[in-house]
């Protein structure tokens, strides 16, 4: 710890655990206390630390060839995007390493094809987002944000992006009729903002919308994606194929950056060779890890594991909340939940009750104030929730 305080950029603000093994929905300390995981690294360990066919994915390949960069083809890289798009049910993929990157590739797809395919005058295009959004941390991405700590002093910020509330389908109609409008890029549950989840329908029927007013309708699941809302993607929920689809974090179960963009042909067939890339997009490690994780969560059928565990984790929640008035209330899909706390944002309640949550063996933290993020990995079972359960009921009374 002291060495990251030393030496590192002081660009997060860490519970106090230094951690040293993780196995499932178990990490250890250096001191070799053990903990619940209820945060799956923002849910990109959705398969459990260190998953065994994951990392023997990882070490088979790293022996074998690791990067070749897109110069040259790979024998792993072919079938990682056919198994993506048959998964799916997207034509094409652009692979890429981070969350943010997979976005700021299809902020460029959907330019690229409002110019070449929509018609739309040259740089004039419009995104519409959400406010409250979180899509990464890159300048484009932040030129959007609303959220002070992520824009203050980073300017100037990159035009063409218009905002709206989110959950609230007129505003969207208002804004989307405009012919200089290419996409919409939207969160099916805000996940940073404090897992906020639209009214029922909401998603359809912007879809609807962007059909309608011929504006691509981009999904960004990194999240939200691969079981952890109960469903293969959040926006199954509503049976939405989405023009863009952007994955990340679990798309290689925690042990590798991976990142995907997918989009049927007649919109990623507007990237030419040499317009868009990178040099560990696609690379065989991600590619093979990638396509073991994802068989992982359909072998395991964790998306109704978590579906089932998500209801099992909310309703003893609800009971505590019924008993304990510092829990306001619960709110989630599968196993993307937070737990409102009673509280202003300013207090420290939140970090308070994270940290008595740490000394009696579960990691959990807060996000913009009073609300805790509880997103265990997917494998998580009954009596491991009661058990952190009990926890958590034993940490708020005492509060
Ligand atoms: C919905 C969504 N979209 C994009 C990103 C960006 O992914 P990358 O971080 O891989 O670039 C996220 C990331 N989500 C996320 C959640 C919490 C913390 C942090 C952090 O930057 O420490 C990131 C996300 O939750």
């Amino acid at each position: 710890m002291d060495l990251e305080k030393q030496f590192g950029a002081n660009n997060y603000h860490p519970i106090p655990a230094v951690l040293q093994k993780g196995k499932g929905v178990y990490v250890w300390d250096t001191e070799g206390k053990k903990y619940f995981d209820f945060l799956a690294a923002y849910s990109a360990v959705n398969q459990g630390h260190c998953h065994p066919r994951i990392v023997a994915a990882l070490q088979k390949q790293s022996e074998e060839l690791t990067l070749t960069s897109r110069a040259f083809y790979n024998d792993k890289l072919g079938p990682f995007m056919s198994f993506l798009s048959h998964y799916f049910g997207l034509e094409k993929v652009l692979p890429m390493n981070t969350g943010a990157e997979g976005v700021e590739t299809a902020i460029k797809l959907c330019r690229k094809w409002g110019y070449e395919v929509k018609g739309i005058n040259k740089n004039k295009s419009k995104i519409v987002v959400c406010e409250n959004n979180f899509h990464g941390r890159t300048t484009t991405i932040i030129s959007f944000s609303n959220d002070k700590d992520a824009t203050e002093n980073f300017g100037p910020f990159t035009e063409g992006f218009v905002k709206i509330p989110y959950s609230n389908v007129s505003a969207l109609e208002k804004v989307v009729k405009d012919p200089e409008v290419v996409g919409f890029l939207v969160e099916p549950i805000q996940g940073e903002a404090g897992v906020y989840v639209p009214d029922d329908g909401y998603l359809k029927t912007c879809f609807e919308l962007c059909k309608s007013n011929n504006v691509l309708f981009i999904a960004d699941e990194i999240q939200t994606g691969l079981a952890r809302t109960g469903k293969r993607l959040a926006i199954d929920y509503e049976n939405i194929k989405p023009d863009i689809l952007i994955l990340g974090k679990a798309l290689s179960g925690g042990v590798y950056p991976v990142s995907a963009v997918l989009a049927d042909a007649c919109i990623m067939d507007v990237i030419k060779p040499g317009q868009h890339g990178s040099t560990y997009g696609g690379n065989p490690i991600a590619a093979r890890v990638s396509i073991e994780a994802l068989k992982v969560i359909e072998e395991e059928k964790l998306s109704d594991h978590s579906y089932k565990m998500g209801a099992f984790l909310r309703s003893g929640l609800d009971n505590i909340s019924k008993k304990n008035n510092i829990l306001n209330f619960v709110r989630g899909k599968g196993l993307m939940n937070a737990m409102i706390i009673n509280d202003t944002p300013q207090s420290d309640t939140a970090w308070n009750i994270c940290l008595a949550l740490k000394n009696k063996g579960l990691l959990a933290k807060p996000t913009h104030g009073n609300i805790i993020r509880l997103s265990p990995p997917l494998v998580i079972t009954k009596p491991q929730l009661e058990e952190a359960l009990n926890i958590i009921s034993d940490v708020l009374k005492s509060f």
